[in-house]
């Protein structure tokens, strides 16, 4: 069986694949110690191989990745920056500065379009576009705050935004707030929508009429609807890892 961990800035998500019956479990860890005693509580995984996508420090990575060895005996292959690959060429001026989940992402989108321009956007903590062309020629892409982060800084940076959000979650298409927490939660939505938006005509612009828009990340059911044609791919990270790192036997 294959663990695979997308590792972000605030969780670990993570799910195993086994060659038969295809994802048998999966994830989310808040922590190296939670991820290793979640999945040495399950008896019925036997692992073999690995692979992971950071986008934390090189020394928090190679930490985990020592921690797995140790703990189930394979060494996690990691998905490490290249300037092309499988017809997608890097548009960053440093490729190697390109967030790797970004990467993968794309590299999972393109090849979903049936190699095809298209945009991915990945709505998490923070939020990503991301825009390659027909013939793989990755535009480069933007980077904005997500919902948990718009959040925090509205706490942090004022004196009377206080709630607990987690007393509600975001809804899907709010109306105008009669209270604080809705009147947050809400405008953050509206946030992503908007900014989805821009993304789509600027990809009209770009790309011309025919690509495809994908998103991925906690937060894209809040805005698939923005677009009418795009598509939810939850696992567009995962899909990329697959791609990047192949696991042969
Ligand atoms: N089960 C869940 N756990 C955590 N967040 C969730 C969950 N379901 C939806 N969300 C939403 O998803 C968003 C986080 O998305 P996602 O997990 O894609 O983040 P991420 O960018 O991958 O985070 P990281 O920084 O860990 O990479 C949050 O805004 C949260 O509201
Ligand atoms: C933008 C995030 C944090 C999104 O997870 C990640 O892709 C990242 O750390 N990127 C490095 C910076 C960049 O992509 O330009
Ligand atoms: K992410």
């Amino acid at each position: 069986m294959i663990l695979e961990l997308d590792c972000g800035n605030s969780l670990i998500k993570w799910r195993v694949l086994s060659k038969i019956d295809g994802v048998v479990a999966s994830g989310i860890a808040h922590s190296d110690d939670e991820l290793l005693v979640t999945l040495e509580s399950y008896e019925s995984l036997s692992l073999s191989h690995g692979r992971l996508v950071s986008v934390r420090s090189d020394l928090e990575t190679t930490g985990l990745i020592e921690r797995l060895d140790s703990t189930f005996g394979f060494s996690c292959q990691q998905a490490k920056p290249v300037a092309s690959f499988l017809g997608v060429k890097n548009g960053y001026s440093d490729y190697e500065r390109l967030g790797m989940d970004r990467w993968l992402a794309l590299l999972g989108g393109f090849k979903l379009a049936g190699n095809k321009a298209c945009v991915v956007i990945d709505l998490g903590t923070a939020v990503t576009s991301d825009f390659v062309d027909q013939i793989g020629q990755h535009a480069g892409g933007f980077i904005c705050p997500g919902i948990p982060l718009m959040r925090r800084e509205l706490q942090t940076h004022t004196r009377r935004i206080r709630y607990n959000p987690e007393l509600e979650a975001t809804n899907g298409h709010p109306l105008p707030g009669r209270n604080t927490m809705h009147a947050v939660e809400g405008g953050c939505v509206y946030m992503l929508r908007g900014f989805v938006r821009t993304q789509y005509d600027l990809a009209l612009e770009l790309l011309g009429a025919d690509f495809a828009v994908f998103l991925t990340g906690g937060d894209a059911e809040l805005v698939k609807d923005v677009i009418p044609t795009s598509r939810v791919v939850p696992d567009l990270v995962f899909d990329g890892l697959a791609l990047a790192c192949p696991v042969d036997s």
